[in-house]
């Protein structure tokens, strides 16, 4: 503020430009509105008006026009004298011109109005005069002259030519018409026309079956031995055939013609279905074909051959077809009227967006810097103050000859001048080849979430998982993507800010992505931290399937999860492999655009953010159990969309391994209590001179930045939190893969009693022989079944000695080669 009083410029004489538009725009509508009066007052009074002309000066001389004597004046002149009645247009293009002055509606087309104005203004009076010669009045005076010579040189017909073909061509140019526009408009018209048919007949068809389910409902209520009787071959007729086929049609026999069941194939259940799945069901549907048998003898009935023809890969113009007719997939559809927190949730905090700072207290800054490196001898060439929320930069520019090892050295004594906490020297700031020293300010502002989050920068952003992590030393926004990152890990001592920094990096999310885009596994050993995102567990939360809380607090669990968090990490390469795509968002671009197909597994996939609030805790109490998935995650999760927060108030080598560190390049630091810490979380010191309540340093592996996190308050996640929990959500939380441990899956063959089969033994068989690769994720696709029963049947596969042996996450061998050896092995101890 203060900045701006002193900057103000020097008053200037200056032209209003704004006044001048103003004015000449008002001058300009008033011209048009009288000109436009009189005319219309002009052509509805002119046989009374026009013959008082001759006593103009009369003062005895009354007229009828609208505006007197001066409306007549203007009537007789342009209307009669001049253009005829197309004079109207004349009066309306002032009107326009004057509100296109004012308003600056500086995209409409000007140049273009006024050349059809102008055509108009010549052809009219002529077209006018030649249609109606008994009255000057529509064609004026021009009209009527130039009327008498055209008849004179070219005739009737002359004139008519040159009037048809000079608005011809002005059509042509005006309006562009061409050959193919013409066409274009045709066939436009013929597809509407078509559309309108088709919709209308589909209205009709879901009237009928409406009707026709009505129908049914009424026949089931009936008696069934009444069905029997009426059905004269039910017995031959699959169930699920009687079931789909519901018209009266059915009820005899003859009539299950080729028409009525091709209506019926499509639909499998008249059942209504959740929205997506319908869509999905439609759109995969096989193509069937129909082959009708004439009977042969007399009495005999008619046969339909049903055949479904082989599904065709989905190649592009399948897809291109598909999208055409159904327009791109929408993950968002099941919950379409989800509502995104609005801003009003989070609270505006004293102070908020305003960082001011003393105009003193940085003087004074300033001169014990000087002063302080000037007793050790060491003169400044410049300085300059960069104020951020918590802290101010004052970038030093030493005189030539000064080492920077130096400047470094009196940290300390800086320190003590200054008598501040949380001094820190920068040298030199990279890129720039300066020296900053961060001096706290004395009255820090709070960086609200608020403020954060209404920012451009966040509100814009075209990330993939936006986070607002606060504000910089120089007061910006610091928008990070979570996808780029892909994992962070987050220390402090107690009581610095973390949880609340875990907290602003959900609500960031929260505020972006839909549920159906975005999913959290939040572990919270503390139990009381992240209790408040259970109100969104159907949502955003994703949880065990046999687990009651989504918000995992027991440590063996967190095992569990971490463990089927790897299942599903693996799901979704093989998905990945099959669809041919490097990472998750191009996979889900393939998937909106419906390449994929759902019959083969494919599914739009949600981001997952693992959330761990204490991590120190899992460590010490599961040790390697932990550590294993967490780093398997932390090194291959990020292409499938797996990103991983872990935060830890101990940042001790035995709980951030080498391991771990290596795979989590952004890290974040609050407020440590050593420079071990510090070293240990940032490898470099700085994080042990920060001063605490969201003040922190961050870090993708190049420099540290100072930010100041954004304050969020347990109330406002509640808020949040209630705000989406009481939208409609989905039936459940998002289902992680079962994980049975050690004691599940891939046990010992041996137990496995070879001929204790499962139900899709043999079709596990052929699909793990046509393919090659014993993988229960294999199956779990390809048979729709889950993790568990799949890791049964691989076992009791290998008891039959068709796969061979856990080979740990390598994909089983499969001993039978071919799948004549396979049917002969099958059929030989079926
Ligand atoms: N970004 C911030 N801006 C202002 N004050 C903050 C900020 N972050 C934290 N604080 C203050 O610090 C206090 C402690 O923060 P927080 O609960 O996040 O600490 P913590 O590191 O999670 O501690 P613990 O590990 O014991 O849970 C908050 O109650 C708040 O008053």
């Amino acid at each position: 503020m203060a900045k701006k009083t002193k900057d103000t410029p020097q008053p200037k004489i200056t032209i209003n430009w704004a006044m001048v538009r103003m004015v000449s725009g008002i001058i300009l509508i008033f011209t048009g509105i009288v000109m436009l009066l009189s005319f219309i007052s002009y052509l509805m009074n002119w046989k009374e008006d026009q013959s008082q002309l001759n006593t103009w000066n009369d003062p005895a001389f009354e007229v009828k026009n609208i505006f007197g004597k001066l409306g007549v004046w203007l009537g007789d002149s342009f209307i009669y004298q001049g253009l005829g009645a197309i004079s109207i247009l004349l009066a309306l293009w002032f009107i326009l011109i004057g509100l296109l002055v004012i308003f600056k509606l500086k995209k409409f087309p000007i140049l273009r109005t006024t050349l059809t104005m102008l055509f108009f203004l010549l052809w009219s009076p002529l077209f006018l005069s030649f249609i109606i010669p008994d009255h000057q009045i529509f064609g004026g005076r021009m009209g009527f002259e130039l009327k008498m010579y055209l008849m004179d040189l070219v005739d009737f017909l002359g004139i008519i030519l040159i009037l048809a073909f000079s608005f011809l061509l002005f059509a042509v140019l005006e309006w562009r018409i061409t050959p193919e526009k013409i066409a274009n408009k045709i066939k436009e018209d013929r597809l509407a026309k078509d559309l309108r048919r088709e919709e209308k007949e589909a209205k009709k068809q879901e009237l009928k079956k409406e009707k026709e389910s009505a129908k049914k409902e009424a026949v089931e209520e009936e008696p069934q031995e009444e069905i029997a009787a009426e059905t004269p071959i039910p017995a031959a007729t699959p169930k699920k055939a009687f079931d789909t086929t519901t018209s009266d049609d059915e009820l005899e026999p003859f009539k299950v013609s080729a028409s009525s069941q091709k209506k019926e194939k499509p639909k499998s259940s008249p059942t209504p279905q959740p929205k997506e799945e319908k869509k999905q069901e439609v759109v995969f549907e096989p193509e069937i074909k129909e082959i009708i048998i004439e009977p042969h003898k007399e009495g005999d009935v008619a046969l339909t051959v049903e055949t479904t023809k082989e599904e065709a890969v989905t190649d592009g113009s399948v897809s291109n077809q598909l999208v055409e007719k159904f327009g791109e997939f929408d993950p968002t559809l099941e919950l379409s009227k989800y509502k995104f927190p609005t801003l009003d949730l989070l609270r505006e905090y004293e102070g908020g967006n305003d960082v001011s700072i003393d105009q003193v207290e940085l003087e004074s800054n300033k001169d014990k810097i000087v002063d302080t490196l000037g007793n050790y001898g060491i003169n400044i060439d410049s300085i300059k103050a960069t104020i951020g929320p918590t802290v101010t930069l004052y970038e030093i520019v030493p005189e030539a000859g000064v080492r920077i090892s130096k400047i470094k050295n009196l940290e300390d004594d800086i320190a003590l001048s200054l008598s501040a906490l949380g001094i820190r020297i920068i040298a030199p700031i990279p890129g720039k080849g300066t020296i900053g020293i961060e001096v706290p300010n004395s009255n820090p502002t709070m960086v609200s979430m608020r403020s954060v989050i209404s920012s451009q920068k966040f509100q814009t952003s075209k990330m993939e998982l936006p986070i607002a992590f606060g504000k910089t030393i120089s007061n910006e926004t610091l928008v990070v993507d979570l996808a780029k990152m892909p994992h962070m890990l987050m220390a402090g001592a107690t009581g610095q800010g973390k949880s609340v920094g875990l907290n602003a990096i959900i609500t960031s999310l929260l505020y972006k992505k839909h549920p159906a885009e975005l999913k959290f596994v939040m572990v919270d050993p503390k139990k009381v931290e992240l209790a408040l995102y259970n109100k969104i567990e159907r949502h955003f939360l994703a949880k065990l399937p046999d687990s009651e809380d989504a918000i995992i607090t027991d440590n063996q669990k967190v095992i569990h999860t971490l463990n089927s968090l790897c299942i599903e990490m693996d799901d979704r390469y093989d998905l990945l492999k099959d669809a041919y795509v490097r990472n998750i968002k191009e996979y889900n671009e393939k998937f909106k655009a419906r390449k994929l197909s759902p019959e083969n597994g494919h599914r739009f996939m949600p981001y997952i953010v693992l959330v761990v609030d204490e991590f120190a805790d899992l460590i010490m109490t599961a040790g390697k159990e932990v550590e294993q998935p967490i780093a398997r995650l932390a090194q291959l999760a990020r292409a499938v969309g797996i990103h991983l927060i872990i935060a830890t108030q101990r940042p001790s080598v035995n709980v951030i391994t080498g391991i771990i560190k290596a795979n989590f390049p952004a890290r974040v630091a609050f407020r440590v209590t050593s420079k071990v810490d510090s070293r240990t979380i940032l490898d470099s010191g700085g994080a042990d001179q920060l001063i605490g309540k969201g003040d922190m340093l961050y870090t993708t592996g190049n420099e540290l930045v100072r930010i100041q996190c954004a304050f969020v308050d347990t109330p406002e996640v509640d808020e949040i939190a209630d705000y989406i929990g009481s939208q409609k959500g989905y039936p459940d939380a998002y289902m992680l893969p079962e994980y049975e441990g050690e004691d599940g899956g891939s046990g010992d063959p041996l137990d496995v009693d070879p001929n204790d089969r499962d139900s899709l033994f043999n079709d596990a068989a052929r699909i793990v022989v046509a393919s090659q690769s014993g993988s229960a994720s294999l199956l779990q696709r390809k048979l729709k079944i889950g993790y568990n029963r799949a890791g049964r049947i691989i076992d009791q596969l290998e008891a039959n000695g068709i796969v061979g042996n856990f080979e740990g996450s390598k994909a089983r061998d499969v001993l039978v080669k071919d799948e004549v050896s396979l049917e002969q092995i099958l059929n030989n101890e079926a």
